[in-house]
């Protein structure tokens, strides 16, 4: 199996009007399932942003697949799944419509949908569990549900390598553990993961490394830490403002 390098993040720095990210270096390698956590704000979300262009760097380069990220063309290489974006929105779309959206960029121009694409259709919308949902109306889901259709989108694409930012947020136990069986299958033939994360839950046994932003910069690089005292109880859900007392953590909200 290859271990080439996926995503290389060298001496990244990101500043909006205050900087956000500092001296980020990070390499992610085909294979890997990697987890970015770290408190609210600490800057999770606009490493993986940066990672893929979606956000200038200040200072620093990044490769995807090997490729200086100016000179990068094979969008279709990576799936991403940004934070929080209903899908419904108010737009008439069916569950199936919005998952073979995540076909398009593979079709060419004029793009008839073929076999193949109604087959990596079918594929995705099995591997989130909603087969069933295929005619109904986004809108019509649950949060949890649209999440999940964003999910299959990504996987219809069959991209290389998947990027999702809390993808398991305010999603119920049960379609978490069906999520962790799909990227499961996704590693399995040969996709390589990066996924923000607050709560790694069912996910959990399928991280192979874990990532914590504190404050701008990569405060662990390594296996998944432990969390500790109340933060490890579950159902903890590291919303609530901590005491002063509270000892710091760089696990959960702060
Ligand atoms: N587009 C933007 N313009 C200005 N500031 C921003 C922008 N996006 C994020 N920030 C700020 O940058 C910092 C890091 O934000 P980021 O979303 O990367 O954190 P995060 O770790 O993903 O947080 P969360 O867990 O809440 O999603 C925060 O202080 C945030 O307010």
């Amino acid at each position: 199996m290859s271990t080439s390098p996926v995503l290389v993040i060298r001496h990244g720095a990101v500043a909006y009007d205050r900087p956000v990210l500092r001296d980020v270096n990070l390499t992610v390698t085909s294979g890997e399932v990697v987890a970015v956590l770290g408190a609210n704000g600490s800057g999770k979300s606009t490493m993986i942003r940066a990672a893929l262009g979606l956000v200038p760097l200040a200072e620093g380069e990044v490769e995807l697949f090997g490729t200086p990220l100016r000179r990068f063309r094979e969008r279709r290489r990576i799936g991403y799944v940004p934070q929080r974006l209903g899908a419904g929105g108010g737009v008439p779309a069916t569950v199936g419509e919005v998952v073979g959206s995540g076909r398009l960029a593979r079709r060419g121009f004029p793009g008839r949908r073929t076999a193949e694409d109604r087959q990596a259709v079918a594929g995705a919308l099995a591997a989130v569990g909603l087969t069933d949902r295929a005619n109904d109306p986004v809108a019509s889901l649950s949060g949890g549900q649209q999440q999940r259709t964003l999910i299959a989108r990504a996987l219809a694409g069959q991209p290389d390598l998947l990027v999702l930012d809390e993808p398991t947020a305010g999603v119920d136990a049960a379609s978490q553990e069906a999520f962790a069986d799909a990227l499961r299958d996704f590693v399995a033939r040969g996709g390589t993961v990066l996924l923000v994360a607050h709560e790694l839950g069912p996910l959990q046994p399928v991280i192979t490394r874990a990532v914590v932003v504190h404050d701008g910069v990569i405060a662990h690089d390594g296996p998944v830490p432990h969390p500790s005292g109340h933060h490890a109880e579950p159902g903890h859900d590291h919303v609530h403002p901590h005491a002063p007392q509270d000892p710091p953590s760089i696990w959960g909200r702060e």
